[in-house]
């Protein structure tokens, strides 16, 4: 799975690199890179856990500057796009939301790792309390200033020794202002991170290109789980392209169980025993989810009146059943502090956000209006059906550890969903889940763990996965 993006290191790598490496950059003008079509396998899985690595690492850009740095995560040498956040605190989170898959997270607060990293705990509902999803799901991490010392309560481990149990490699001293400016100029690019060996064109690699793949078949679980809440009878369901923790506890604090369903699965059939539907984040390029486009024009076809609600990923695939087109951006919006305004209210709201593609609001068809516009590049930041109770947002209400401004939304859609089942309960018709269903289900996703093999399709993963 992750593994696209990895390989180990080879043999030849160095061991001997004790001292502090300053961070330098050189334009590489003449490199020569090989492409994604060299007929290389990558691996299946992702390299296990590696002790801490200290030796010398290498940020390479494609067709870009070279950034020698220090490792302190896994030994292990991976490619991927790289893009930035200038999120202040939150790494844990970012760097287990699945949104990151696939991806090289440079990030722009110079000293990461100050709190350390919690553990793996869950809540009330059996959510993890600090993770967005179990596992790392950055392929690799680019910081100014690694804290090697940290003070929390809530910390097990260090960052280092999370990244190098994960299997996932880490790169400090390198100046991250450099590659953030390259990458705002020439926009989000490829990128390998080479831990130990000096950097040697003739030796390397293929960068992957994430842009190619269906990602969010790596990240959705295999079959469907049910998270329960104490707190209400309504009963949503939720196409899982890649979803974060606290998207699950927005819901389920709100007094909707959520069943979780693989990202293609024809949602359309069974959305008769939902008082809602809810659509995920999840990473990459929308345009590879053509069956979930194809299922959610289904199901706004065939269910006139039921709630719908998309985030991020969900909002780009709610676009695309609705007609609409997606487009990439240069950069993509990656922090916790973007300012976009409700067009409804005309109230600005400050906003966290993780994305490269967008929705072109141009392309909304009549029935459409646009919800929410960034006032820092204008960007479409959500869309609202004129007449259904269908929305969708670009940003994050859910995020965490916020900013909360837009939670609002999960009050609306609750609303929008306890009135639809009202409106049922005339016709006698309660879809509160069923115990059986409830005690057949998984309580957590399915065979998403980064180690697995990657397997196509939620019913054919499931019965290659029993076979193997
Ligand atoms: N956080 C998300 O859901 C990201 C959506 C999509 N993968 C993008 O990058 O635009």
């Amino acid at each position: 799975m992750l593994s696209l993006f990895r390989t180990r290191c080879g043999p030849k790598a160095s061991s001997a690199f004790g001292s502090m490496v300053q961070s330098s950059a050189r334009v590489r003008y003449m490199a020569t890179v090989q492409t994604t079509t060299t007929g290389r396998v990558p691996q299946l899985t992702r390299p296990k856990g590696t002790p801490i690595s200290r030796e010398r690492a290498t940020l390479t850009i494609k067709d870009g500057p070279i950034f020698h740095g220090k490792s302190f995560g896994a030994k292990a040498n991976i490619s991927g796009e790289a893009v930035f956040t200038t999120s202040l605190v939150g790494y844990p989170e970012s760097m287990t939301d699945p949104s990151y898959r696939g991806q090289i997270l440079v990030f722009t607060q110079p000293l990461i790792g100050n709190y350390g990293v919690p553990s793996s705990a869950r809540d009330e509902h059996g959510l993890l309390r600090y993770f967005e999803s179990p596992n790392i799901q950055a392929a690799g991490i680019v910081v100014s200033d690694e804290a090697e010392h940290h003070s929390h309560w809530t910390a097990v481990e260090s960052l280092a020794d999370w990244c190098a149990r994960e299997g996932v490699p880490a790169i400090s001293g390198v100046d991250t202002r450099a590659i953030v400016t390259y990458l705002r100029e020439q926009g989000s690019s490829l990128a390998r991170l080479a831990i130990g060996e000096e950097y040697d064109a003739d030796e390397d690699e293929a960068y992957i290109d994430p842009e190619g793949i269906n990602l969010v078949r790596r990240v959705s679980t295999k079959a469907p789980f049910h998270v329960a809440s104490n707190k209400g009878d309504l009963h949503v369901a939720l196409l899982d392209c890649g979803v974060k923790e606290n998207i699950l506890r927005s819901l389920v604090s709100r007094g909707a169980s959520v069943t979780a369903f693989p990202f293609d699965y024809p949602i359309h059939k069974v959305a008769h025993h939902f008082d809602g539907v809810f659509i995920s984040n999840g990473p990459g390029d929308p345009t590879h989810c053509q069956d979930t486009v194809y299922h959610l024009k289904k199901l706004m076809d065939d269910h006139e009146q039921l709630p719908i609600m998309g985030i991020c990923m969900g909002h780009q695939l709610l676009a695309l059943a609705a007609g609409a087109k997606t487009i990439k951006l240069k950069y993509g919006n990656r922090a916790h502090n973007i300012p976009a305004l409700d067009l409804t209210t005309g109230k600005c709201h400050i906003t966290s956000q993780n994305h490269g593609y967008a929705v072109d609001a141009t392309s909304l068809s009549a029935e459409w209006k646009e919800y929410f516009i960034n006032l820092n590049d204008s960007s479409n930041e959500g869309m609202i059906h004129k007449t259904r109770p269908i929305f969708s947002a670009q940003f994050h209400p859910e995020a965490k550890g916020g900013p909360l401004d837009s939670a609002y939304l999960f009050d609306a859609y609750m609303e929008s969903v306890s009135k639809y089942k009202q409106s049922n309960a005339k016709f006698q018709k309660d879809n509160k889940p069923s115990p059986l269903l409830v005690d057949l289900l998984s309580k957590e996703r399915v065979g998403v763990h980064p180690g697995l093999p990657d397997f196509h399709g939620h019913a054919a993963g499931m019965v290659e996965a029993q076979a193997a």
